[in-house]
């Protein structure tokens, strides 16, 4: 196991930020930690990394405490912050050189593990360029690319497409899922992109308001609702009167409404879409259609919480 949480608990003043967490990661595993913002993601990678004390609880990085030995288990851990964590005057090959150094990598290694890196994030052609003048995607490429410079065994990565354009965006997903096959690469990728974790990530932990609500693989979760089925129904007008009808209907655990179509979560029986049309007409509403949809995790998360991954 390279990861194990024990009962981590984070408390501030006035929040109570992780409650509780168990958790673990083992060698070579994509393991994602999928949740809402503000659900304690980044507080528990800062415990992680060492960062931040837990209030109560502990982290095991390969047997060891991380509290009690901070110095041995930084080497072991690649942490890409949400924050860039660059010097914007240097050039990215000027940056690498910098924390390349401060990990103690001199001479020919250092210049090959310079190039070798910045070949993998592919900025190798702009490496002589200041990155003041990077978009964001690559900024966030370079931050990546200072975290594996020490050959790190795990790489921990905090929300690291969040505000970048469509194509950073996939080389960075593209870039972490080559690690992982080609370096056997473990991997803690936070989130609160349901599509990414559910790309990427071989296991993953669902958490809300400092708690792991669900975890497992995603069939796994999933099949939390294997009795129940996501149905989205377009209608021709949005009607309060069909919207508090379908929230009484028998089992129904969620009902969101978006631009004239409302989904449901309801529980698999032949008669549900018929019923769905005689509450309609009760209520004066004009369906357009139905579409059945194979629940997803966005959907569990719905289920268990009542409220969307990105309210
Ligand atoms: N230093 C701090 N002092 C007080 N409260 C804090 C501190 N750091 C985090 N919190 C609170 O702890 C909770 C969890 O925050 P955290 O940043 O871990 O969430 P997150 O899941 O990473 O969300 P985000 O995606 O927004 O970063 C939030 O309510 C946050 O306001």
């Amino acid at each position: 196991m390279v990861i194990e949480a024990v009962e981590l608990v984070k408390s501030y003043k006035k929040v109570e930020a992780v409650k509780g967490v168990n958790l673990f990661i083992e060698k070579g595993e994509i393991v994602g930690l999928l949740g809402p913002n503000g659900a304690g993601k980044s507080t528990i990678i800062s415990m992680i990394s060492s960062l931040i004390k837990p209030t109560s609880g502990d982290i095991l990085v390969k047997g060891k405490s991380v509290a009690k030995n901070p110095n041995e288990i930084r080497p072991i851990l690649g942490v890409v912050p949400q924050d860039i964590a660059l010097f914007l005057e240097f050039t990215a090959k000027e940056n690498m050189y910098f924390f390349g150094r401060a990990y103690g990598l001199r001479g020919k290694k250092l210049t090959e593990k310079v190039q070798e890196i910045l070949e993998l994030v592919g900025l190798t052609e702009r490496q002589n360029e200041q990155i003041k003048t990077y978009s964001g995607g690559m900024k966030r490429r370079l931050n990546i690319a200072v975290a594996l410079l020490h050959e790190p065994e795990m790489i921990i990565m905090d929300e690291p497409t969040v505000g970048i354009d469509p194509q950073s965006r996939n080389y960075i997903l593209e870039t972490i899922r080559n690690l992982n096959r080609e370096k056997k690469m473990t991997v803690l990728y936070t989130s609160h992109y349901m599509e990414e974790v559910e790309y990427l990530c071989d296991r993953l932990y669902i958490m809300d308001r400092g708690e792991i609500i669900v975890s497992g693989t995603k069939e796994e979760i999933k099949g939390i609702l294997s009795q129940e089925q996501t149905v989205d129904i377009k209608v021709e007008e949005d009607s309060e009167m069909f919207y508090q009808s379908l929230r009484k209907y028998p089992g129904i655990s969620s009902v969101t409404i978006s631009n004239q179509i409302i989904s449901i979560i309801a529980p698999k029986k032949a008669q549900l879409l018929e019923d769905i049309i005689e509450i309609a007409k009760n209520s004066g509403t004009k369906l357009l259609s139905f579409e059945l949809q194979t629940p997803s995790l966005e959907d569990v998360f719905l289920h268990l919480t009542g409220r969307k991954l990105r309210d």
